[in-house]
């Protein structure tokens, strides 16, 4: 489906390196037919270009126009700069994706000359081992042949829920993010492994493969988190008297006011950048 597709890539960051990683190495899209563009970094641009087998020649602003999907891939605050780059030079039946946080479809479709199709996705950077919770919403001019073909990317890389667009900020806050709240967790499992006495080396390679058991058991078993939680811990035992520390410190509070203040925080930046403009 996406191999005959002409792909524009606005934006050469972390989202664009990831999702490229995972659907290059799905083989689900063409390389020869990707076209990439960054601004002022032109050696990261490079660097990726070589990294996925990219076209270098490809990497234009007239092939971004010749493209039939393009995906946004910019930070918030660079959405103004790109739509008055481009907003008055996409044509009609290019579908944009765009993966910015915070960014409406409607902020995005009323910076567009013509009425094209916006989707709005929220991955996360475990795309790049196609592993992504991918939340997907449309906007208004979305036909179901594009969120077909947007979720089809999403789905190649990984596992993909239409949403409506009101629960984009939450999903930010919750999956957009989450990754980088499993690594901190990780990275204190792991120097908490080393205070207990164990090398780093062997703290992380027992932290990553309790998580990697963890996620599967979740996924494989469909037990509740609680449920598994309680068949780990035995009364009076180890896993009680750690636990006991962690709702102490308020674990659950932490972790629950870190996604309000995601959540929120992507309510400002569409604020933000929208009213900027
Ligand atoms: N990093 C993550 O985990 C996730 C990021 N996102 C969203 O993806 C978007 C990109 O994020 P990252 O890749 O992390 O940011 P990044 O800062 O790594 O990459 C953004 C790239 O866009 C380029 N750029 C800026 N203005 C441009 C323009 N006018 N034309 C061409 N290129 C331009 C920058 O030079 C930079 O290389 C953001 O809006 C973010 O909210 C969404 C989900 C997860
Ligand atoms: O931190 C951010 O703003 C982006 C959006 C979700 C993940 N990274």
């Amino acid at each position: 489906m996406l191999k005959e597709k002409k792909i524009g890539l606005i934006g050469a960051g972390s989202m664009a390196a990831s999702i490229l990683a995972g659907l290059t190495e799905k083989g689900e899209i063409l390389p020869q037919n990707i076209a990439l563009i960054n601004r002022c970094n032109q050696k990261r641009l490079q660097e990726l270009t070589q990294l996925y087998g990219l076209n270098e020649e490809n990497n234009k602003p007239e092939r971004i126009l010749e493209a039939d999907i393009v995906i946004l891939a910019v930070k918030p605050k660079d959405v103004a700069e790109v739509l008055k780059c481009w907003g008055n030079r996409f044509r009609q039946g290019q579908l944009i994706i765009s993966v910015i946080a915070g960014i409406s479809t409607s902020f995005l479709e009323s910076g567009l000359k013509e009425k094209l199709a916006v989707i709005r996705v929220m991955p996360n950077t475990s795309c790049a081992v196609g592993l992504s919770a991918t939340a997907v919403c449309s906007g208004k001019w979305v036909r179901p042949e594009d969120m077909e073909i947007a979720c089809h990317i999403f789905s190649a890389i990984g596992s993909v829920f239409v949403v409506q667009e009101e629960m984009m900020d939450a999903v930010t806050g919750l999956s957009g993010s989450g990754p980088a709240y499993f690594y901190y967790m990780v990275e204190a499992l792991e120097s908490a492994g080393v205070h207990a006495g164990l090398s780093a080396a062997a703290a992380r390679d027992l932290t990553v493969q309790t998580l990697l058991g963890a996620a599967q058991m979740l996924v494989k078993t469909g037990k509740e988190a609680s449920q598994l939680r309680r068949e780990v811990t035995s009364p009076g035992g180890t896993t009680m008297a750690g636990l006991e520390v962690l709702s102490r410190y308020r674990f659950d509070e932490a972790v629950i006011q870190a996604v309000l203040r995601a959540k929120e925080r992507s309510r400002e930046m569409g604020r933000d950048f929208a009213s900027s403009r």
